[in-house]
């Protein structure tokens, strides 16, 4: 038996956290379990807006000399957008999409060597916010905090260097490129280095904190019934994702619906996550968005959750409280707004706002309410 194995694993070896898992593969029908109820285009299920032609989720190009002020205007509107000319190299990008496969193709039994514990972060396992859901999602997610190393040893006992080292060179490259963005999206807010304790450049960003999460949603037998990742928004400064070329993401925009993000050859995505919406008084929303499955291909993403030191305090920026204008959310450190997310989920961003009576865009004081928002 290998080591480390949650304790339900050694009665049950199919359930963990309380779900009974699935080699996904065996699958001819959808269970019960993962079959969802549909429900309008403006509700968390169902598919695009039917016939309803929207305009697509923004693509920047990052050597455009424009390319702060696009960026600026894609936060704004979507809460999201494309990137290509990044820097990271296709060749990386092609490694860990077959590292991500290579550990999601292991027999069920084998991935649960490595399944996460019941309160732990990293390993193995449903995704980590399918425990506010009574349905079960159609994915995997293997995350990694800090190093995946022992986990690594335990899938592949003779042979996960290869798998660290991905990992470890992807990290590394998210973390510039991570780094980069964040100062740009500060930047077309007016915000610099003397308005905000972030890591910046001198330091090549390192003082930074951030997650990979691995997600692997299989071909699904019905997947008009089934979800791949609830609708949620990233508890993130930001989060940087690379789709394989199967789509699946997509995001709600306010008067459209869900829009899909077409997977672009070599791009990524890019979310505004629940802190840069605090730090931006609500001026860059945190998007919500999901993924959802299909019949005959297997969708793999690999999503980098970039964060602040983790005691350092996000508040809104006063450059970007403008006359008239209040903050709209208290100060907050990332590792005590992962445990509110962690408990409360959707709730999480009202939890720490200050205002209830302040429109969420932006903080403008409504005329009729009480002077107590405008301290
Ligand atoms: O797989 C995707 O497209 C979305 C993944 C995601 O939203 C996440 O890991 O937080
Ligand atoms: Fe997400």
């Amino acid at each position: 038996m290998p080591a480390r194995l949650p304790g339900a694993f050694k009665f049950n070896p199919l359930r963990l956290h309380g779900k009974q898992l699935h080699d996904f593969c065996t699958l001819k029908e959808l269970p019960e379990t993962y079959a969802w109820e549909p429900v309008d285009c403006h509700g968390h299920h169902s598919g695009d807006c039917g016939t309803t032609r929207v305009e697509p989720v923004p693509v920047v190009d990052l050597y455009d000399p424009n390319a702060e002020r696009l960026i600026g205007h894609a936060c704004k509107t979507w809460g999201a957008f494309q990137i290509i000319n990044h820097e990271i190299p296709r060749r990386l990008l092609d490694d860990v999409e077959s590292a991500s496969r290579r550990l999601f193709s292991l027999p069920l039994r084998q991935k649960l060597r490595a399944a996460r514990d019941p309160d732990g972060v990293t390993g193995y396992g449903p995704a980590p916010i399918s425990s506010f859901f009574s349905k079960q999602m159609w994915s995997e997610g293997f995350t990694i905090f800090g190093s995946p190393l022992e986990h690594a040893r335990q899938l592949w006992p003779s042979n996960y260097m290869r798998f660290c080292d991905i990992i470890e060179e992807y990290s590394r490259e998210m973390q510039r490129l991570a780094g980069k963005l964040v100062w740009l999206m500060l930047g077309s807010l007016g915000i610099t280095k003397e308005d905000i304790q972030l890591p910046g450049p001198e330091a090549g960003y390192r003082e930074a904190s951030a997650a990979l999460q691995l997600n692997s949603y299989p071909a699904c037998p019905d997947p008009d019934r089934a979800v791949g990742l609830a609708a949620h928004t990233d508890s993130t400064l930001i989060t940087i994702l690379h789709q394989n070329g199967t789509g699946g993401l997509q995001l709600f925009r306010e008067g459209c619906g869900w829009v899909t993000v077409p997977p672009l050859a070599g791009g990524l995505v890019i979310n505004v996550g629940d802190l840069l919406h605090i730090l931006s008084n609500g001026l860059y929303p945190s998007v919500l968005h999901r993924a959802m499955v299909n019949r005959t291909r297997h969708r793999l993403s690999v999503a980098y959750l970039y964060g602040p030191p983790r005691d350092v305090l996000i508040s809104p920026v006063s450059k970007v409280v403008e006359p008239g204008r209040v903050p709209l959310y208290r100060p907050v450190s990332w590792s005590e707004y992962l445990g509110i997310k962690a408990k409360h989920f959707r709730n999480a961003l009202s939890l720490v706002r200050l205002c209830s009576h302040a429109h969420a865009n932006g903080g403008v004081i409504d005329a009729n309410v009480s002077d107590s928002c405008a301290r």
